[in-house]
C-alpha cells in the first residue's frame, strides 16, 4: 500500500547501515565522505607573526627615532627581542621576536640614515600581529564523522600536516532497466522501439552524487530475467532500476524481487508523478525500483534516491534543505496528493516548467530546482512563498549579473 512522503522519508533516512571505510591520500579526497573525527593537534598560526613587510617595534615608542637591529626572515628561528627605541626589520609570515606590540608596515616609515627609521603614520597596539591560535586552536574539532570533503576541508588536513585520511567506500550501485521495447542509445531502433534513455541517467546521477556504478544490461519482461540481473548484483549496496513496477500485463519487477527474499519497505508513494515506487531490501542489497515514466523516475530519484545515497555515501546530512523564494507567476494545479514540481529558480523566483508530464524526456535539462507542494495546494499566487530543492548547486548564469550592489 502507498504510503506518504513523509513516512517514506523517515524510512530511507533512517535505515541502519554498516558502512566501510579506506585510507586515502587527501590529494584524492574531494567529495568523499569523512569516516574520522580531526582534531587540531596545532594552533595555526603556531606563532605570533608579522602580517606585512616592515618593522616590529614597542608601541609606546611609535614617535621616537629609531635604531634597526636586527632583520627577520619568514621561517627564521631569530631570538633577538627589542630594546627601548629600537626597532627589527621584519617581512610578512616572520615570528615575531617576543616583545613586539606593533608591526609597522614599510610605507608608513621615513628612512632617516642607514639604521635609523620614524614612523609617518598612527599607529595601533598590536596592529598586524597575527597572532598564534587566532586561526585554528590546538584541540578544536576540525572535520566531523559524515562531513563531506571539499577543497577547503582539504585546506585544513594539509594545514596540520595531514597526509591520509579514513573515508567511506563509495557505494555501489548497480543500474538496470526492464522493458522488451527499450533499446540502448548506440543500437539501431525500430519505430515500434524507444532508447532507453532513464539508464543513462541514473548511471550519471549516482556517479555526480559520488558513487562507483556500473551497468548490467536490460532485463527482459520475465520473471526470470529481471530475477537474474538482481542475483548478478547483491554485491551492490543499492540497484537503482526503473520500470515493470505498475500494473500492466508485462510489470514483473515486484514478482521477480519478492522470489527473491525481498524485504519491502516501501510499495507506493502517496506523491505525483512516480507513485508505483519501490524501495526494499535482499540481504544487504537496497533496490530502488523507479517507475518507467522517464520524468516521473527522475523526479523520484532527486526526492527520496537522493536521501539513499546521502545514507549510503556516509554523510551526516541526509535531510534535504531548501530555498525560500517565490513563484513568478500564477499557478494552478490539481489538490489531491504531494506534487513534484520541476522548474528553475534564477536566484529571484521560482519558474515553473511549462512542460511536466511524467512520461517527458525533455524537462530536467532545463530545469536547475524542485517544489513540493502540499496535497491541499490548488492555486499559487505570483510572489507567493515557495521552498525550492536545489538540483544542482554550481549556480552560474547566461547573462551577466550584478552581484555587487546591494539593492
Ligand atoms: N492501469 C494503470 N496503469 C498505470 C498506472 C496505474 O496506476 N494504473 N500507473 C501509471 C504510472 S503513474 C506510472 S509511473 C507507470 C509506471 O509504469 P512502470 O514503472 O511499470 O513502467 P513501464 O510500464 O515499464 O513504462 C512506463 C513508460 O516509461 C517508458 N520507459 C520505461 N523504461 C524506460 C527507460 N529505461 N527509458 C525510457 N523510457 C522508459 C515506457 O516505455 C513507458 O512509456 O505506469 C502507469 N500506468
Ligand atoms: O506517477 Mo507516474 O510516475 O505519473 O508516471
Amino acid at each position: 500500500m502507498a504510503i506518504s512522503v513523509d513516512a517514506a522519508i523517515d524510512i530511507i533516512s533512517n535505515i541502519k547501515l554498516k558502512l566501510k571505510f579506506e585510507i586515502i591520500a587527501i590529494e584524492e579526497a574531494q567529495n568523499r565522505i569523512c569516516a574520522q573525527e580531526v582534531i587540531a593537534t596545532s594552533s595555526l598560526p603556531k606563532f605570533d607573526n608579522s602580517a606585512m613587510d616592515g618593522y616590529a617595534i614597542i608601541y609606546s615608542d611609535k614617535n621616537n627615532e629609531l635604531e634597526v637591529i636586527d632583520t627577520i626572515f619568514a621561517g627564521d628561528d631569530n631570538h633577538t627581542i627589542l630594546k627601548e627605541n629600537t626597532c627589527i626589520k621584519i617581512m610578512t609570515g616572520a615570528r615575531v621576536p617576543k616583545n613586539t606590540t606593533a608591526i609597522i608596515p614599510k610605507e608608513d616609515i621615513q628612512t632617516i640614515s642607514d639604521k635609523k627609521i620614524k614612523i609617518l603614520e598612527n599607529v595601533k597596539e598590536f596592529q598586524h600581529i597575527r597572532f598564534i591560535g587566532e586561526d585554528i586552536r590546538s584541540g578544536e574539532k576540525l572535520i566531523d564523522i559524515g562531513d563531506e570533503l571539499n577543497f577547503a576541508k582539504i585546506t585544513l588536513l594539509a594545514s596540520q600536516g595531514i597526509s591520509h585520511i579514513k573515508v567511506y567506500k563509495k557505494p555501489k550501485i548497480v543500474v538496470f532497466s526492464s522493458g522488451e521495447e527499450l533499446k540502448l542509445h548506440y543500437e539501431k531502433i525500430q519505430d515500434h522501439q524507444i532508447y532507453n534513455s532513464n539508464t543513462p541517467t541514473l548511471f550519471a546521477r549516482v556517479k555526480e552524487l559520488g558513487c562507483d556504478v556500473t551497468f548490467i544490461g536490460q532485463a527482459k519482461d520475465t520473471i526470470e530475467d529481471i530475477k537474474r540481473l538482481v542475483l548478478n548484483s547483491l554485491d551492490a549496496d543499492l540497484i537503482v532500476t526503473s520500470g515493470g513496477v505498475s500494473v500492466g500485463d508485462a510489470d514483473f519487477t515486484r514478482d521477480a524481487f519478492n522470489e527473491l527474499d525481498f524485504e519491502t519497505l516501501i510499495d507506493g508513494i502517496m506523491i505525483k508523478p512516480g507513485k508505483p515506487t519501490i524501495f526494499g531490501k535482499i540481504d544487504n542489497t537496497f533496490i530502488l525500483n523507479l517507475p518507467g515514466n522517464p520524468l516521473a523516475s527522475a523526479l523520484i530519484f532527486e526526492l527520496f534516491g537522493k536521501i539513499l545515497i546521502q545514507k549510503l555515501l556516509g554523510s551526516n546530512e541526509v535531510h534535504p534543505a531548501y530555498i525560500e523564494t517565490k513563484i513568478s507567476e500564477d499557478f494552478k494545479t490539481r489538490k489531491g496528493r504531494i506534487t513534484i514540481i520541476p522548474g528553475t529558480f534564477n536566484g529571484v523566483s521560482f519558474y515553473v516548467s511549462k512542460k511536466r508530464s511524467p512520461g517527458m524526456v525533455s524537462i530536467l535539462a532545463d530545469c536547475n530546482s524542485l517544489i513540493i507542494l502540499d496535497e491541499s495546494v490548488e492555486y499559487l499566487k505570483k510572489d507567493s512563498k515557495v521552498k525550492i530543492l536545489p538540483i544542482n548547486w554550481k549556480f552560474f548564469s547566461k547573462e551577466k549579473k550584478d552581484f555587487l550592489s546591494n539593492e
